[in-house]
């Protein structure tokens, strides 16, 4: 894992941190890398167990959040087949491999897939000041939910995050994976892996719902994830293959 083989140089006291605002990873969504992780550049003491903390760490954060996108990503894809369809079409005419996988520049210019599977841009904002040791819970689901930020909040639908529509979403009313500092240190990893998983699905499959599937979905707002009460039924009809 990269983190880690950084961490290791860090640790020599090796890392030298390069300006990548040009690098290609930054069309893979609007989210960008915290300013205050990009001027972090002082030496700091880094213990072996620091660095199985992280690894650990990765690990249990990026394992259920991804797997939970990518079902609630599917079963909506499933609910509304129109969607399905343009997305469908955007995967398989993008261009790929000679051995058929996609590849990681095809994947970042899909605009479709990143408005499944999107998130908008951050303004600056006047900050406010909370007194250290104060426990602060935000309610990301509601905010999400929030009629006044987003109109008919229950229907999907990625046209919230054409290029158009995205610039009129308030700051700080969507962020799924938290906002700085202390943001989410996996979001391009997961943004990646979660349209790399549904656009190779999309593209051998259908994606349809179960008649075990409850709708409206029943979810469990306990823990960290939320999880449908009775579970995610859904089927893959496989496409059928031009000859
Ligand atoms: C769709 C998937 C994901 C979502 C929605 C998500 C969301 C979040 C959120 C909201 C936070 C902030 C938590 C807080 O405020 O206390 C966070 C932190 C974190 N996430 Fe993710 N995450 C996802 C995937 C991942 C992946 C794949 C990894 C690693 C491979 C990862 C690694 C981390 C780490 C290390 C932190 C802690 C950052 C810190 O405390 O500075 N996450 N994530």
């Amino acid at each position: 894992m990269d983190i880690i083989y950084l961490l290791l140089e860090a640790q020599k006291g090796q890392l030298n941190y390069e300006d990548q605002s040009d690098n290609i990873d930054s069309e893979l969504s609007a989210v960008d890398e915290s300013d205050i992780i990009k001027k972090w550049k002082k030496k700091i003491d880094i213990k072996d167990d620091d660095i199985m903390g992280v690894g650990l760490g990765f690990f249990l954060a990026g394992c259920d959040t991804a797997t939970n996108v990518m079902s609630y990503i599917t079963h909506e894809l499933a609910a509304n087949p129109d969607v399905q369809n343009k997305l469908f079409k955007e995967v398989s005419s993008a261009p790929r491999r000679s051995d058929g996988k996609v590849t990681y520049e095809t994947l970042l210019k899909m605009k479709y897939l990143d408005m499944v599977v999107s998130e908008p841009e951050r303004e600056h904002e006047k900050s406010l000041h909370i007194e250290k040791g104060t426990q602060c819970l935000i309610p990301v689901f509601s905010i999400h939910r929030d009629p006044q930020y987003y109109p008919n909040p229950e229907t999907f639908d990625p046209e919230r995050f054409n290029n158009a529509t995205k610039r009129n979403i308030k700051a700080y009313s969507y962020m799924p994976f938290s906002v700085e500092p202390r943001s989410c240190m996996g979001t391009r990893f997961a943004l990646l892996e979660i349209k790399l998983a549904i656009a190779e699905i999309i593209k051998m499959f259908e994606i349809v719902i179960s008649d075990k599937m409850q709708f409206p979905l029943n979810i469990k707002k306990i823990g960290f994830s939320h999880y449908p009460a009775s579970g995610m039924w859904l089927g893959l009809k496989p496409k059928e293959v031009a000859s």
